[in-house]
């Protein structure tokens, strides 16, 4: 295909007659007699990096469209992939490329992208025959220009104007702040951690982060904006709850019966709070009886207030000392989370329920400045949420200490836990001056807990701590109806469209699994006109924020989100998810379908399974369908069923899933710390932090 081919292509994408229609049985098992190709390509046809380091640069840069594929271009394709040199002639979604494109001069950056942790996955689904040296190679080049640099100008966006533009072109192919209290991912695809301190002073990881997050709003109404529960929240109350462990003190029913303070009371009936959730039932007894607590309950159902509100009375209850100056402030409280948006939320949530009341919350993130978080800290700091990365910067630069702490919360606790942040938690409980766990009060909260997770959590908990399970852990929310739809990798951008076009302007979020892959898709998703933003951790934060503020706003309808996005975020009105690529992982899935069907919503998820790269998920998603009452499509039984999954048995949940407290179970507590069969989170995403 010639150069000048790819306008026409992306201005008239190849869209099939086809119009789904959200209903349950359209979707199932292409029962409405749409046909959704297995992709009839060899292996190398998942090998797509390369292609969409292509089509991204000389697509979008050199102003080229979007191609549509045929077998004759996908197999010259092929044949050049065969070469294995990266970057030959090859281009996004199956296109085809006769000439070699990267010839063109600028590298633009792709591969040293692929390096980055979330891309290892992607490298597993082809990019293994890249080459060091030409990865070295084009590393380099990449860090004097990114492909959304100058050379790319702004798309325009929907109808509305938006544009769509991903990095802001300051020249850092980490959008400006990687390297402080970041992640860096190291040759072997391990990551380590940076000291922000470190990048601060002027380091080599990148330029100094000025990035300073405007202040939420401080009226009243702002506070307390809350959106509506579902029709099924009355539902929650039908799910059964599992407690295990001694003494468990019994669940309350009502608000009145955790006998807050008033002023809490006033602001959970601000907050339009009129009845507890069940995780909240029986999580705030236990927290207010001092105990210790892993609790695993479906997505949006209320874990935030089930440990903030409890976590606030106590303190209210003890009298605390307000909040004042001081170049060292000793928090009660530390709450962390793995994402930087998830922890501004928590952060809200924390203020909202401490309204009017002496105890102030503070948030600190990655990727703002970091003299802006000490500013936050000193001026008083009771409970403080942050992301791990700058927490440990905080600590190191002595402005926290941590002698007070008595309350310590890991939200998103199994993701806190797995290889990509637990070697810090484990820094944090060792800190000086950190109470050791009997002294300390510590709560886990997330929708998943795998088996092994929780074995590892035993060295965080006190032995005799309480384990809460609302409904089947792991499980997905059954408000979000399910759809598995067979689609291989060169339809899918078709589909998206046919799907996104259907939905007209409802709220959808799109996952997909690689940082350029979110870019690729919401340029191409702008050039169709449809009004789109981005969320992955390329983006410098500045532009993280903006995305999900014109996403929550509804300005941009449609978020392009990498597994950044995937857990804890609580956006009014999300009513579609979309795996345009499923996750590696089971519990991955649970999560980002989670973000649509909240608190007692419904919801719709629709995933993109490509036979080709799924089907190692294809047992567990079963599973996950059956267990929700979806509709399981036979061909996904089928595969499910030819497919070995190493650890994973059919009819019960192996170690993929804990369905019970791992105490009731066989398996030994691991107290060495992180065992040799622990899988690194296979979603390692980028700037977690
Ligand atoms: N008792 C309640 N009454 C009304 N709304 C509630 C109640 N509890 C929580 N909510 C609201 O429900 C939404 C989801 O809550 P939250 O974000 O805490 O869910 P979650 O269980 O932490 O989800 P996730 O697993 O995705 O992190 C929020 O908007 C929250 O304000």
């Amino acid at each position: 295909m010639g150069d000048e081919d790819w306008e026409a292509e992306i201005s008239k994408p190849h869209m099939s007659s086809y119009v789904p229609v959200f209903e349950k049985d359209r979707y199932s098992s292409g029962a409405n007699g749409d046909t959704f190709n297995r992709t009839p390509a060899s292996s190398s046809d998942m090998d797509d990096g390369p292609r969409r380091d292509h089509f991204m640069r000389s697509g979008f840069a050199s102003g080229r469209s979007l191609g549509n594929r045929d077998a004759g271009e996908s197999n010259k394709r092929e044949n050049l992939s065969t070469i294995g040199s990266f970057g030959v002639g090859k281009g996004f979604a199956n296109r085809g490329f006769l000439n070699n494109k990267f010839d063109e001069g600028d590298s633009s950056g792709f591969w040293r992208e692929s390096n980055d942790s979330e891309d290892n996955q992607t490298q597993d689904r082809g990019f293994s025959r890249r080459g060091g040296n030409e990865l070295e190679q084009h590393e380099g080049t990449q860090r004097t220009g990114g492909p959304f640099g100058s050379k790319r100008p702004p798309l325009s966006g929907g109808g509305n104007g938006d544009t769509y533009q991903s990095r802001s072109g300051n020249g850092s192919g980490r959008g400006g702040y990687k390297g402080l209290n970041e992640e860096v991912v190291t040759g072997s695809g391990k990551k380590s951690w940076k000291s922000e301190a470190e990048g601060e002073s002027g380091d080599t990881q990148g330029p100094k982060v000025t990035y300073i997050p405007p202040p939420p709003p401080e009226d009243e109404d702002s506070i307390f904006a809350h959106y509506q529960t579902g029709i099924n929240f009355d539902k929650y109350d039908t799910i059964l709850v599992e407690v295990s462990g001694h003494d468990a003190p019994p669940a309350i029913l009502t608000f009145e019966e955790a006998n807050l303070c008033q002023t809490l009371n006033n602001n959970i009936a601000k907050a339009g709070y009129t009845k507890l959730t069940p995780v909240q039932k029986y999580s705030i007894p236990i927290i207010l009886a001092g105990r210790d607590l892993m609790a695993c309950a479906q997505t949006g159902s209320g874990k935030t207030a089930a440990f903030l509100l409890p976590i606030l009375a106590h303190m209210m209850r003890d009298g605390i000392t307000a909040s004042r100056f001081k170049e060292l402030q000793e928090p009660e409280c530390i709450i962390v989370a793995p994402t930087r948006e998830l922890i501004n939320q928590i952060y809200l949530e924390a203020r909202k329920f401490s309204f009017g009341t002496c105890v102030r919350a503070v948030v600190v993130y990655g990727g703002t400045q970091l003299g802006h978080s000490i500013r936050q800290i000193v001026q008083g700091c009771n409970v403080l949420c942050a992301t791990p990365g700058r927490l440990m910067d905080i600590i190191g630069k002595q402005k926290i200490g941590l002698k007070q702490v008595k309350y310590l919360v890991l939200d998103e606790a199994d993701r806190m836990l797995d290889m990509g942040f637990g070697p810090e938690m484990k820094k944090l409980i060792s800190c000086p001056g950190m109470p050791s766990k009997e002294q300390r009060q510590t709560l886990m909260f997330s929708a998943t807990f795998p088996e092994e997770i929780q074995r590892l959590a035993g060295e965080f908990l006190k032995s005799n701590y309480l384990f809460v399970a609302v409904g089947q852990v792991g499980g997905a929310c059954r408000d979000v109806q399910q759809t598995i739809l067979q689609v291989g990798q060169y339809s899918k951008r078709e589909k998206l469209v046919e799907i996104l076009r259907n939905i007209g302007d409802e709220r959808t979020m799109v996952f997909v699994e690689t940082k350029k892959k979110a870019d690729f898709i919401a340029t191409f998703l702008c050039q169709e006109k449809i009004s789109t933003t981005s969320i992955h951790g390329d983006r410098e934060q500045r532009e993280r924020e903006q995305a999900l503020g014109d996403f929550r706003s509804g300005k941009c309808p449609v978020l392009v989100a990498t597994s950044v996005a995937a857990r804890g975020l609580d956006i009014e009105n999300v009513q579609h998810v979309i795996n345009f690529d499923l996750p590696s992982a089971i519990d991955e899935y649970v999560h980002r379908i989670g973000r649509t069907g909240r608190c007692g919503n419904t919801g719709r998820a629709v995933s993109f399974f490509d036979p080709e790269s799924d089907s190692h998920i294809a047992q567990p998603l079963v599973k996950i369908l059956s267990d929700a009452q979806q509709d399981v499509p036979a061909w996904l039984e089928e595969i499910a069923f030819s497919t070995f999954v190493p650890g994973f048995s059919g009819s019960t949940r192996g170690n993929v899933f804990a369905s019970v407290d791992t105490r009731k179970g066989k398996s030994t507590l691991n107290t060495t710390g992180f065992s040799s069969s622990q899988t690194p989170n296979p979603v390692d995403d980028e700037s977690w932090d």
